[in-house]
């Protein structure tokens, strides 16, 4: 009988234990407390432990601003134990619907790295570390480096690109100066209707460049690299430009070579610019053939040597565009001044698809088959004039497809002169769309030495009228 009530005494005094625990345990939860109790024990702890502070000021003692204070505070509001301080602002970020977290002055944030337990409190003007004595010396350099490299990194993903034009300031004696806006432009190689696998190549292509620095300085090259974007106007040249920019989150300085008085500034425009920028020159064919610039061609090989900007530090790219290159001195063209060349051409079918499918969300459509008879027959236009109709016709896709076919019926037709033009330049030995880098091929090779001059002169006038008959199409 005992023996039995001791039995039923202990279930029942452990279930009560139980219960006790449960309902401390919904208080702690519920009310808040397991905050107050974590942070008495926190502060028990720091009774017993021995911790070292630093100091981060905002300003040193010149009033400049400390970057390391800049560099901690983005990697700080970016570390997820932010929504576990006490207070913490909410602001809009960037892109649509983001917010963003920022600790607030006076406020504790906990960090982890390589299992020590780090603080930092944020005081007004600048903040504090703290870190236990036992930790510091095995993890505070390693600790700030961390912060330095995730800094970065945020700081590159956050960068505002810009567009920087080149002006004439006749109240300054100083030669041409940039100014800059910030460049916003939405293009993507997503959003341009080109083949695919040349999309592909030339993202492989910027990715491997931008990672090569150490091999080109091994090899005692200047670590840049140069395309050249030739084709018709409005087959997106400009476009592709701004979506290396935004892959590479690279700024733009846009070079007119009209504004530039002279070698001499195009130096020193060169010289102002920063790295990791893209350089371009829009329609260099013109500038060349019509000697509408004061550069000397000269000048214009230095640059795409890199001479000019291997002072100022490097990881440049270099874009020029042009509408055709048959009149181009071949010293612009050689290996190692362009390095890869890119052709944008006319649409064909399959640009069609992609430009409706983008545009005016077409997949497949009834009219898509006379489209392409249209397109076998030679007839085309340029990506920008055949988007152009779909924008204004995208309420009704039929509507914007009969527009479309009617337009290459009457001035595509004028194009085909253009396609064949087109054509034999892929039986040059560069098909269209061609991604090709240093390897040319024995045609090139000889057009380049001007061993084909005599027979390109001879060809000219024809290739002329080719244009003109474009020029009266548009
Ligand atoms: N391949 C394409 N895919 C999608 N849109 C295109 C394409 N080509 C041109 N466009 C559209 O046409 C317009 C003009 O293109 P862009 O200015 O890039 O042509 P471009 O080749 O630079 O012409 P130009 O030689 O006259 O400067 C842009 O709005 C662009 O969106
Ligand atoms: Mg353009």
């Amino acid at each position: 009988m005992m023996i039995v009530y001791n039995l039923f005494f202990l279930i029942f005094s452990l279930l009560l234990t139980y219960s006790f625990l449960f309902l401390f345990r919904v208080v702690l939860i519920k009310t808040g407390l397991i905050y107050f109790v974590k942070k008495k024990w926190l502060s028990i702890e720091d009774c017993f432990l021995v911790y070292q502070f630093f100091r981060v000021p905002e300003f040193n003692e010149s009033m400049q601003r400390n970057k390391l204070y800049h560099k901690v505070l983005v990697y700080l509001n970016s570390l997820t134990s932010i929504e576990d301080s006490d207070f913490t602002n909410l602001f809009t970020g960037k892109k649509p619907n983001e917010i963003i977290l920022r600790l607030d002055p006076s406020q504790i944030i906990v960090d982890e790295f390589l299992g020590a337990k780090i603080f930092w409190i944020n005081e007004e003007k600048f903040l504090v570390l703290k870190i236990r004595k036992a930790d510091k010396r095995r993890v505070l350099r390693p600790y700030l480096q961390h912060i330095h490299t995730v800094s970065d990194e945020i700081d590159e993903k956050n960068r505002e690109l810009k567009l920087y034009v080149n002006v004439v300031d006749n109240h300054d004696d100083r030669k041409g100066r940039w100014r800059s806006v910030p460049f916003t432009h939405p293009s993507s190689f997503e959003t341009l209707a080109l083949e695919s696998d040349l999309k592909n190549k030339v993202k492989s292509d910027l990715s491997s460049f931008v990672k090569a620095k150490q091999y080109y300085h091994r090899l005692g090259r200047v670590w840049k690299r140069s395309y050249l974007l030739y084709g018709p106007s409005g087959t997106g040249k400009s476009s592709f430009i701004a979506a290396m920019a935004n892959f590479l989150s690279y700024d733009v300085y846009d070079i007119d070579l009209s504004k530039v008085s002279d070698d001499s500034e195009l130096k020193f425009l060169l010289l102002q610019s920063s790295t990791k920028s893209l350089i371009v020159i829009e329609d260099l064919d013109r500038y060349l053939t019509e000697k509408s610039t004061a550069v000397s061609l000269s000048g214009i090989l230095s640059l795409m040597d890199g001479i000019l900007t291997s002072s100022c530090g490097e990881e440049r790219v270099m874009v020029f565009t042009m509408n055709g290159k048959d009149h181009v001195d071949p010293a612009i063209l050689r290996p190692g001044r362009i390095d890869v060349h890119l052709h944008f051409p006319l649409c064909n079918f399959s640009s069609f698809k992609t430009l409706a499918n983008s545009y005016l969300g077409l997949k497949d459509h009834k009219l898509f088959q006379q489209v392409e008879e249209i397109f076998q027959n030679g007839a085309s236009l340029s990506p920008a004039e055949i988007s152009e109709l779909m924008i204004a016709n995208r309420n009704s896709p039929s509507r914007a497809l009969k527009t479309v076919i009617n337009a290459l019926q009457t001035d595509g037709d004028g194009r085909a002169a253009s396609n064949i033009g087109r054509r034999s330049v892929e039986e040059n030995g560069e098909p269209s769309g061609t991604f090709y880098k240093e390897a040319i091929n024995a045609e090139e090779f000889k057009k380049l030495y001007g061993l084909l001059r005599v027979k390109r002169c001879r060809q000219s006038q024809s290739s002329d009228l080719i244009s003109r008959q474009n020029e009266g199409c548009r």
